[in-house]
């Protein structure tokens, strides 16, 4: 049995002191009936407890860690870094060698601005979408998660679906009324919609892979008829690739599928796990950013030499070998064939997604493709599989509506010790 006696106690003393005793709700574990484990330190495919407890981890801090925890380029890089101070509020020559790094696996991102977190680049992204269309509606797909600013916390997936609260008390219905939702994955229903009002939408904001109702991918079809259509109607497609950005590939879902999106936004492993975030895209577009253009959009700490340090170091490791891509989507596809096989053998029903070295082990029979697919899953099942591998050293996302994720750290032993204990989990769900 798991000691987690400290976690227990740090979690208790944290609650006094932050809402649920966590700084992001999905960490709290309460969708799965349990507490935390609390981090003490993480290296490679490893994470420790403070209670002495190790487990092979599959979260990489929601997505970032895609070289493994505490890679020593990146680690040596901020410690130099930090000697220098940690921000200036003011430019440097960091900035534009990442513009250019990330341009270089993007080339979709003509002009782009840097800042703090994935809710700011989306927030950001659609500002400028309204003001370069002159337009006011967006369309969102239930089960997308895009941050947490307000025009996007409607019928979202993440944290939000996992503890029942699509629309979040304290949007105000002015600042949500705007915010069209249609279903994932349906592009009738898409070309319907802009039959009707294609020329009052401002842009179609979309996760090209969702990650936050678990791993979806797109079906054929879907970004094509996406880009059709707002290209037809004037309105600007926006590639939230917060997540799916050098998962799906090394220039993200939209070179994976063939599809130019006037916008992008990364996040995640563009800042090398330190908070940073980008928004970018057509040079016309994006000419309409403060101070070049009338859109404002500010941030005291964004492109903080930290950050960018960080981000520059991950992206520099991964454009020197590009065979880490390879490896890390070889990996996955070995753990993902491998959860499926064990399901089906133990006579489990699951299906497993994956798109590049992102995956979801869904409890449900046949592919999931939209929200309403992800949530009849069986969640009880997915809770005692999640248990029993937490308990066996194997950290999954605690909830059926994330990703999971692999670095180039996780090698075939620990993918072997994966899908032994995962074998064991189905047989006592048999
Ligand atoms: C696709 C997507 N967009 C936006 C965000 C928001 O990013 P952040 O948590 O950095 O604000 C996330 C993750 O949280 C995400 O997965
Ligand atoms: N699904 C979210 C991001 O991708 C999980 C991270 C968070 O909200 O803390």
């Amino acid at each position: 049995m798991l000691n987690l006696d400290k976690s227990h106690k740090a979690f208790a003393e944290a609650k006094l002191y932050m809402p649920g005793g966590v700084n992001s709700p999905v960490r709290s574990y309460r969708s799965v009936g349990s507490e935390p484990p609390f981090i003490a330190s993480a290296s490679g495919d490893r994470i420790y407890d403070i209670d002495g407890n190790e487990y092979i981890d599959y979260v990489l801090s929601w997505g970032p860690m895609i070289l493994g925890h505490a890679n020593a380029e990146v680690v040596a890089a901020l410690q130099e870094a930090v000697l220098r101070g940690t921000s200036y509020g003011a430019p440097t020559l960091l900035e534009t060698e990442v513009a250019k790094k990330i341009q270089a696996f993007m080339p979709t991102m003509e002009m782009l601005r840097m800042v703090n977190s994935g809710t700011e680049a989306t927030m950001s992204a659609l500002r400028v979408a309204r003001g370069f269309t002159g337009r006011d509606k967006i369309v969102k797909f239930v089960g997308c998660y895009h941050g947490h600013s307000d025009s996007l916390l409607v019928k979202a997936g993440s944290g939000l679906a996992t503890f029942g609260v699509p629309d979040s008390p304290g949007v105000p219905a002015g600042a949500a009324a705007d915010t069209i939702t249609m279903p994932y994955n349906d592009s009738q229903a898409i070309r319907g919609l802009f039959d009707e009002q294609g020329d009052t939408i401002a842009a179609v904001i979309v996760e090209p892979v969702a990650g936050n109702m678990g791993c979806v991918p797109p079906v054929p079809g879907f970004l094509e008829t996406l880009r059709e259509v707002t290209e037809e109607h004037g309105a600007l497609l926006i590639f939230d690739e917060v997540m799916c950005g050098f998962r799906a590939s090394a220039g993200g879902a939209q070179k994976l599928y063939g599809i130019i999106p006037d916008l992008t936004c990364l996040g995640k492993i563009v800042g090398g796990g330190m908070p940073m975030a980008v928004f970018g895209g057509r040079k016309d577009v994006m000419s309409c950013v403060a101070p070049a253009g009338p859109v404002y959009q500010a941030g005291t700490l964004s492109g903080n030499p930290i950050a960018m340090t960080a981000g520059l170091a991950t992206l520099s490791v991964l454009q020197r070998d590009p065979t880490i891509f390879r490896r890390v989507e070889a990996a996955t596809k070995e753990l993902c064939e491998g959860l499926e096989r064990l399901g089906e053998a133990a006579g489990v029903p699951v299906t497993v997604q994956r798109v590049g070295s992102m995956f979801t082990l869904f409890f449900h029979d046949g592919p999931v493709c939209n929200f309403d697919d992800a949530s009849v899953c069986d969640m009880e099942a997915f809770k005692t599989f999640f248990h029993y591998n937490l308990e066996h050293g194997i950290y999954y996302a605690p909830s059926q509506y994330e990703s999971n994720f692999v670095s180039v750290m996780h090698n075939p032993k620990e993918i072997e010790k994966t899908l032994a204990v995962a074998e064991e989990a189905f047989h006592l769900l048999k």
